[in-house]
């Protein structure tokens, strides 16, 4: 049983950011001390996109084997490669393309002028294939039966509406309980077509980490942390098994009720 989510609070967007940079660097050393290896997964939206800026520019990012870290995506949106909407050009320009990393460690999700075309579908059952390698290539572990690699971290943004990933409320990928990724139609955030980790692959995390920042994300906060099901309410969904983390900024924590615990910086 996964321990209750740890909801964090910080002043503002940037100073989350900034944190969330500073812990991922202390959880990938952490993780590469007890394994060698390490295996994030990122997300797409501003808020990821600020946290890699902050990564980027920490000179503390140089105490992570970068040559040693596996970067995986928890979405993409569905566009040919190198089109500026994807999450993986965006990470690239934001932070990857200044790291020393192994490229064979960067696992991009397909795009729609990939090996598959434009079908969605095929391009998550590959994706899908090439976790599954990755776990295959590791010693099998805590992740019931699930085929992805040891994920350390996987974080996701948290949308108005509380879909993470590409995980939309009453959307078909957010009932799938088999398959680790599936393409996704008709997405209420554009691009409307996307491919995305599902449940059972997010929830094999040892740490899952949801960032929200803004007053547009009280609502989906209270909602995520008000012990709705994740068929409406996604974010309630996504889990780690070790740790679950909420990391706001104060705006995102406005509508919380008092009642429930939460670390706040100044
Ligand atoms: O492709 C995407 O857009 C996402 O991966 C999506 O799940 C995003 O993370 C949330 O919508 C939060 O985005 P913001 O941080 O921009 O609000």
């Amino acid at each position: 049983m996964t321990a209750p989510p740890a909801v964090i609070v910080h002043a503002d967007g940037t100073l989350l950011a900034q944190a969330a940079a500073a812990r991922l660097i202390t959880r990938l050393v952490d993780a590469q001390v007890a394994r060698g290896v390490a295996h994030v997964v990122l997300t797409g939206g501003r808020n990821g996109n600020a946290l890699m800026r902050e990564l980027a520019e920490s000179p503390a990012r140089d105490a992570v084997d970068w040559a040693h870290v596996h970067v995986w995506w928890g979405d993409e949106r569905f566009v040919p490669s190198g089109d500026p909407e994807r999450n993986e050009t965006q990470a690239r320009a934001e932070l990857l393309d200044k790291l020393p990393l192994n490229p064979a460690f960067v696992h991009p999700m397909p795009a729609s002028d990939g090996p598959d075309g434009n079908d969605p579908e095929a391009a998550a059952a590959r994706y899908a294939e090439e976790l599954a390698r990755a776990a295959r290539a590791e010693t099998p572990g805590e992740r019931g039966g699930v085929d992805v690699p040891s994920f350390d971290v996987a974080m996701f943004g948290v949308g108005p509406d509380t879909h993470v990933a590409s995980l939309f409320p009453e959307l078909p990928a957010v009932y799938e309980a088999e398959r680790t990724v599936v393409g996704v139609r008709g997405a209420p955030k554009p691009p409307p077509t996307r491919v995305t980790l599902t449940f059972p692959a997010i929830r094999t995390a040892r740490d899952v980490w949801l960032l929200a920042a803004g007053a547009d994300k009280a609502g989906a906060v209270r909602l995520g942390l008000g012990g709705g099901g994740a068929v409406q309410v996604p974010a309630a969904g996504a889990y780690g098994r070790r740790n679950t983390l909420w990391l706001l900024d104060r705006a995102a924590a406005a509508q919380l009720p008092p009642g429930l615990n939460r670390i706040a910086s100044p």
